[in-house]
């Protein structure tokens, strides 16, 4: 793993809390995964942009806390055209936890990822998702984890945010990998991220741009450098305003290709 001299105050804080959460006590997980591709692939078909939506109470860089049930906010997510949801487990710096997953996947019928920071496979055993978050620059064995987490039936996404971490994670076997706009050095984001590393990503793997996507116009410039999918956190979950998140999911899952044809208005 990097030195946490590399990474910005927050995230050293929640490398130290993941590092101290064990899972004692948990049986070995085995789960019957709800595939992430063909939630894509039937999302697009539908005509909506495939979306994965964030349920994320707060987060280091967030304008406050929805305290929301995790439920309803996934079901409105749903609603608006999600193709799957993702959700924090991390507690001390998200609000999230493994029970607002298990009753989120237990609500809806999409894929569910889970969203930690997982640095061990005796982690993984700690509850039942459909997708596991791998983040390349913080897993050592990274090779060893995603074998681990596919070998309990979670399909392994893998994080990265350059061109050296995308070639560790394809020596690594990942076949849905996500490239996060947002840098874990300065907490800023820039969706030219992921259009520097998309071009290289092989042909087979399921690309997801991750981070800092709030328009239609993000959504279409994503599309267009080659993103399978999108996943939305903080422009659906609308901090500080506490926005209707069924209308703040649809207006990112009804973009067209084309600003003239937008249907992003249309309910
Ligand atoms: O979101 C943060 O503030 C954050 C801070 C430190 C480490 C990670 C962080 N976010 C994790 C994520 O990857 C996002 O929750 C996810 O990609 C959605 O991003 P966004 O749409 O920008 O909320």
């Amino acid at each position: 793993m990097n030195s946490e001299t590399e990474v910005a105050p927050a995230v050293a804080s929640i490398l130290a809390a993941a590092r101290e959460r064990s899972a004692d006590g948990h049986d070995r997980v085995s789960v019957a995964a709800r595939s992430i591709p063909d939630a894509i692939e039937r999302a697009a078909a539908d005509g909506r942009v495939p979306v994965i939506a964030e349920v994320k109470p707060t987060s280091p860089t967030a304008d406050g806390t929805r305290d929301d049930d995790p439920v309803d906010l996934a079901e409105a997510m749903v609603d608006g055209g999600a193709a799957a949801i993702s959700v924090l487990t991390e507690p001390s710096h998200f609000g999230g936890s493994p029970e607002a997953l298990t009753r989120v996947r237990e609500a809806v019928d999409v894929p569910v990822l889970r969203k930690d920071f997982l640095l061990r496979e005796d982690q993984l055993d700690v509850v039942e998702a459909d997708l596991v978050l791998l983040i390349a620059r913080f897993v050592d064995d990274l090779g060893g984890l995603v074998t681990a987490a596919r070998d309990r039936g979670f399909q392994p996404l893998v994080e990265v945010h350059d061109r050296a971490e995308l070639e560790t994670a394809i020596e690594a076997g990942a076949d849905v990998i996500g490239v996060n706009n947002r840098d874990l050095a300065k907490l800023e984001v820039d969706l030219g991220t992921f259009e520097s590393v998309s071009a290289h990503v092989p042909d087979g793997v399921t690309l997801i741009a991750e981070s800092g996507i709030s328009t239609p116009a993000d959504v279409r410039r994503m599309r267009e450098a080659g993103a399978d999918a999108l996943l939305v956190g903080s422009a659906i979950m609308d901090h500080d305003a506490e926005g209707d998140v069924t209308e703040n999911t649809r207006r990112l899952t009804r973009v067209a290709a084309t600003e003239e044809t937008d249907t992003e208005t249309q309910t």
